[in-house]
């Protein structure tokens, strides 16, 4: 792993390489989408995915970020293709989703790893910034859901969602526009995984602790320092714990798991404290 001002955690040939517990091959013939597959977590995903032998259908916002992860994983001579799609505009998703079909005339996984929010004192947040992180993180990860289970609902095939949430147990402070948005993820992903288990849809979620990616540039340098001591093993993860943590959930080893959370933090949901914006002095001893 790698860390310089301009990159945070694991490059396209660390992925590449980067050992598995899980068999290379063994997705031969499977199509997964995942959302956000150009930045860190969704990347690590997709490679995973792809060196199964899925094909990794990768989208995002930014088309250069999207080509550079696609050509890195063809290169290597696994499939993958990738799409430029705003999870927050619902008409370009449910067109997405006719694409994706139209070219592979399947679907067996979707990883919803688009996201992020900025960090600042809830006092603070303007009509625009909270609107933003709602849309992204919720109706967004939502307008996905539904387009997908509406296509494996008119195929008549099965399917699997993993929902890439944050821990919401306790308070990450400085970022309570974000909490409010994934604890919304995981009730709805509750409450599908239900209703959505006559079609054949399982539906989970994965919350990541301090994981260290690209998306780590938006906090300051005095809040990223303090991530790895957040949680009882004193580090950060990185973005194979959660891509392995999205296969075994969305894939077949997750087969009779549905409607649940499972936490990758280190532990830091039972000791540890994260202040993304700087813990005050209120709070010192
Ligand atoms: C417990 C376990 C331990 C866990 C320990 C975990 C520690 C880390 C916690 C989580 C880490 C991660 O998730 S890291 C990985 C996620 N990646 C990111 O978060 C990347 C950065 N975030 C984003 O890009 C976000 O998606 C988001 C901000 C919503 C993008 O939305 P948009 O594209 O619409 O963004 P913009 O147009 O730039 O901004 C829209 C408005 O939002 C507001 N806004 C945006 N940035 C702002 C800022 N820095 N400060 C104030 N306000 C801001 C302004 O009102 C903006 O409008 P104007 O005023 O008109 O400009
Ligand atoms: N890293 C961490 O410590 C943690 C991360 N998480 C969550 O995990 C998920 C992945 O994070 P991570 O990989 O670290 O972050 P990154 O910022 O590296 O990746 C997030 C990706 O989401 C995409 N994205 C953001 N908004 C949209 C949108 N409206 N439409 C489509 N794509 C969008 C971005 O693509 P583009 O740049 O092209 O817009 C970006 O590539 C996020 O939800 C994040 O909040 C949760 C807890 C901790």
């Amino acid at each position: 792993m790698s860390e310089t001002p301009e990159q945070f955690g694991f490059t396209d040939a660390d992925l590449a390489t980067h050992p598995t517990v899980y068999a290379e091959g063994s997705l031969a013939g499977q199509v997964v989408l995942v959302s956000g597959g150009a930045g860190g977590i969704g990347r690590a995903t997709a490679w995973l995915f792809a060196r199964m032998g899925a094909h990794a259908v990768i989208s995002g916002r930014s088309e250069g970020k999207v080509a550079d992860v696609v050509k890195a994983i063809t290169a290597k001579g696994l499939k993958a293709s990738g799409h430029t799609v705003d999870v927050r505009e619902p008409e370009g998703v449910a067109a997405f989703f006719d694409t994706v079909w139209a070219e592979h005339g399947r679907l067996d996984i979707l990883v919803n790893s688009a996201g992020g929010q900025f960090p600042q004192a809830a006092i603070d947040f303007s009509v625009k910034g909270w609107n933003a992180v709602i849309n992204t993180n919720l109706n967004g990860t939502w307008f996905m859901m539904q387009a997908a289970a509406r296509k494996w609902r008119d195929a008549g095939r099965p399917g699997s969602i993993v929902n890439v949430v944050v821990v919401t147990t306790h308070g990450l402070y400085g970022v309570a526009h974000t909490i409010a948005a994934r604890s919304g993820v995981i009730g709805l992903s509750k409450s599908v995984a239900v209703e959505w288990a006559p079609l054949g849809i399982r539906v989970n979620c994965v919350a990541p602790g301090a994981i260290e990616t690209d998306g780590w540039k938006v906090y300051t340098p005095e809040a990223r320092a303090a991530y790895p001591r957040s949680n009882p093993m004193m580090r950060a993860g990185d973005a194979w714990d959660i891509a392995e943590a999205c296969v075994y959930l969305g894939g077949p080893t997750g087969k009779f798991v549905t409607g649940e959370l499972l936490t990758v933090d280190g532990g830091g949901q039972l000791w540890g404290e994260t202040w993304t914006t700087g813990k005050p002095d209120y709070f010192k001893t």
